[in-house]
């Protein structure tokens, strides 16, 4: 093992970047790419009817725009993209998105696959980064442009007649190991073929496709590449982070500060390695800001419980906002500043949510306060003191709760587990009787 095998990222030299003095003030367009880059990275990637019943989840949380598969990667993907169209299953107000690579027999399928669609997104991709274009491809620079502006240009001519609103966007993959020259070139070039306006605007999407810088330089890229691409009033600039360094949640929120209007991601941040942005996460930040996340977050276990039981995978105990023992302290300090920040927001009344060690009331996303504090050989009175005002009702005096508290504390060393809320009343019972 040695680090000297590998190099250090390159920073933006002499950026006058604006970034560091902004806020994100409304949440930008999110595009779920579940049925897409977080399938691609499943054991077992999903069904046809896997698919539309998380297809539904994601609508009925707000999603505006949905990748909905890689038409030309399975039959499956292509069956549920037509699925769909047929049926009639997409709501107006919603966008579906196809990825595409730069090869024209797959560029033909993925727009058999979208004929009909009412929305379309057509997200056409190409590697850029110097090693692929060398290695991977073995081509030149113009070679790599040339591909790029021809599959654009075959993709408009196939598209041409459909009658719904069809929307371009271009990805340079591996953005995140591409010089931003080259990434500006070749972007730029895209977009003289489709020649967006202000009323029909393209997509740009930036990848952080393998996350190796950190969120700060992610966004000086973001905003160089906003001060030099063409036509940027008829741009929307998407951001589409991974989470290889496990910083990608900063690395989008940075993005939108350097400009980006979209951002693509996953529930949760299922995807290729250490997964794609987190939504989820994301969305909630904004939440907790005080700003209207656009996203119905209140139905969040159920999307989890969905989510779970689709892709085998478990969202960890401790995962933000939205992990079982998200809204739990054992630790006495804690206890006792959330007993206190409880009863103040309750007793006055407060519209201002500023309970100590929650982030967010529970209640928001559905969740009772019985799992807000738990008791074991860590807790103090506070605790226990919670336990009993809350559901028995009784508030005790600063001396009762400091003597229940040493004998609660010590019956859970010595059964050296947690004791359960019934078990707490059942004690109390018995040393009031
Ligand atoms: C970062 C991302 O998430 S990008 C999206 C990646 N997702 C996927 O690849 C999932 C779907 N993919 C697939 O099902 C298959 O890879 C297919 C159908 C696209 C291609 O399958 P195959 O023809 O068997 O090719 P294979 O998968 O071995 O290799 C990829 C080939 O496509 C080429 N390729 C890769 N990306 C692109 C692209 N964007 N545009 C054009 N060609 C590409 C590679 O250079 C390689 O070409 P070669 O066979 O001439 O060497
Ligand atoms: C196709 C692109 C957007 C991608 O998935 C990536 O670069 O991670």
């Amino acid at each position: 093992m040695s680090f000297k095998k590998y190099k250090q990222y390159p920073i933006v030299q002499n950026f006058p970047r604006k970034w560091p003095d902004k806020q994100i003030t409304q949440a930008p367009i999110y595009c779920s790419v579940d049925l897409r880059d977080g399938n691609q990275a499943l054991i077992n990637p999903l069904s046809v009817e896997q698919k539309l019943e998380y297809f539904h989840t994601l609508v009925k949380m707000g999603f505006k725009q949905i990748e909905v598969s890689y038409p030309s990667a399975s039959d499956t993907d292509f069956s549920f993209t037509r699925k769909l169209i047929e049926e009639n299953l997409v709501p107006d107000d919603v966008a579906i998105q196809v990825l595409i690579p730069a090869k024209k027999e797959w560029i033909k399928k993925s727009v058999e696959a979208m004929s009909g669609v009412k929305n379309g997104i057509f997200h056409l991709y190409n590697p850029t980064n110097e090693f692929q274009r060398r290695v991977v491809f073995q081509k030149s620079d113009e070679e790599i442009i040339s591909m790029a502006v021809e599959s654009m240009k075959y993709l408009v001519e196939l598209t041409k007649d459909f009658k719904g609103n069809v929307t371009y966007q271009y990805s340079p993959e591996s953005f995140s190991q591409t010089d931003l020259e080259f990434a500006v070139k070749i972007c730029n070039e895209v977009i003289n073929v489709v020649k967006p306006t202000i009323d029909k605007k393209m997509i740009i999407n930036l990848p952080n496709t393998l996350e190796a810088c950190t969120a700060n330089v992610y966004a000086d890229r973001i905003e160089w590449m906003c001060e030099n691409l063409h036509h940027r009033e008829a741009l929307i600039i998407s951001v589409h982070p991974h989470n290889d360094r496990g910083t990608s949640v900063a690395s989008a929120e940075l993005a939108v500060l350097a400009g980006a209007d979209k951002v693509e991601g996953t529930l949760f941040g299922n995807g290729e390695r250490a997964g794609n942005l987190d939504l989820v996460n994301f969305a909630f930040n904004i939440y907790s800001q005080g700003i209207d996340a656009k996203l119905d977050l209140s139905i969040i276990d159920e999307v989890k419980a969905m989510y779970e039981e689709k892709t085998g995978l478990i969202v960890h105990p401790r995962h933000p906002f939205v992990g079982d023992m998200i809204f739990t302290a054992f630790s006495g300090g804690h206890q006792d500043a959330i007993k206190k920040g409880m009863d103040f927001y309750r007793t006055q009344n407060s519209q201002e949510w500023n309970v100590p060690y929650l982030p967010i009331d529970p209640k928001d996303i559905k969740r009772g306060y019985e799992k807000v504090i738990r008791v074991n050989s860590q807790s103090g009175k506070g605790g226990a003191s919670f336990i009993i005002s809350e559901f028995l009702g009784v508030n005790m005096s600063k001396d009762e709760a400091i003597k229940f508290g040493l004998v609660i504390k010590d019956e859970s060393d010595k059964l050296k587990r947690e004791l359960e809320k019934e078990e707490i009343i059942e004690l109390y019972k018995k040393l009031n009787s």
